[in-house]
């Protein structure tokens, strides 16, 4: 967990070492930053400029089924693994959340997040709508989640196609399954047109910094409060 702030408990304490010292320290838990779009829309892009400004914010690397596309680096973008080790996974309990998306299986391991959290260091995650239900219900008070629309559906269509990672017939799967994912857009706490990128980026940016000073994150808060009220 990473200090905030903190107040002093014993007069004559050093404030170089708040903890030895008795200083009552704010600490913060993690939380579960999530992006869901149709595919196109920019989360990748959004995420790793997220990843490259924010040095207390790091991804979550999705397991999956998927072959590996021209660029992508096994273990930074995806770990990418076949059927059996998936479902091997999933026996194992591996997983936070998983889902089938385009006839591939991607699940979120459950042990880098975890471990992140309790530092006090938040996670990113570019998941679909059934992964964020699942996360949803089983730890919504971590769970920030933001969904990015397309300017327009002619805008989606072009994005996809200037990525040039996918096949003619992957894009018309993606540009199918479109209309069913902008569907999910209500269960959102917030949602973004993904206009202009930079805009996007730092509206997010915003976001991150708001939900990072929410009361339910910060613990030790009443500690910290009562000392202040017992003049400390
Ligand atoms: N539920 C779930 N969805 C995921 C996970 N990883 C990626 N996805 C989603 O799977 C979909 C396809 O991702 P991808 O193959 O990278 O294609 P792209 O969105 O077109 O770049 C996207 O909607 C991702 O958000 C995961 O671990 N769990
Ligand atoms: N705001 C934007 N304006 C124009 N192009 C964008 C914008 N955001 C993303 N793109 C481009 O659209 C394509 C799809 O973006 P990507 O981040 O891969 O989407 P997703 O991860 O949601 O599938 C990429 O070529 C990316 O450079």
């Amino acid at each position: 967990m990473s200090a905030t702030t903190s107040n002093k408990k014993k007069s004559g304490a050093s404030a170089s070492d708040p903890a030895a010292s008795g200083f009552v320290e704010i600490r913060r838990r993690g939380l579960m930053l999530v992006l869901s779009s149709p595919s196109g829309a920019g989360k990748t892009s959004i995420s790793r400029a997220l990843l490259a400004r924010d040095p207390l914010l790091e991804m979550s690397v999705s397991a999956t089924t998927r072959p590996k596309r021209p660029g992508e680096v096994p273990g930074i973008d995806y770990l990418f693994v076949d059927a059996e080790e998936f479902n091997l996974m999933v026996n194992r309990e591996e997983f936070l959340e998983y889902a089938k998306v385009f006839g591939n299986y991607y699940g979120t391991p459950r042990a880098p997040v975890e471990a992140a959290l309790g530092a006090g260091r938040d996670v990113l995650f570019d998941i679909d709508w059934q992964g964020t239900q699942q996360l949803d219900a089983r730890v919504p008070k971590d769970l920030v989640t933001v969904f990015i629309l397309p300017p327009s559906t002619r805008e989606l269509e072009r994005r996809l196609h200037t990525r040039a990672q996918d096949s003619a017939e992957e894009v018309a799967k993606r540009m199918a399954k479109a209309a069913d994912e902008l569907s999910h857009w209500p269960e959102y706490h917030y949602v973004l047109v993904n206009h202009e990128l930079e805009q996007t980026i730092q509206q997010i940016q915003a976001i991150l910094q708001a939900e990072r000073l929410r009361r339910e994150r910060q613990v030790g808060l009443h500690e910290f409060v009562k000392a202040l009220r017992e003049g400390q």
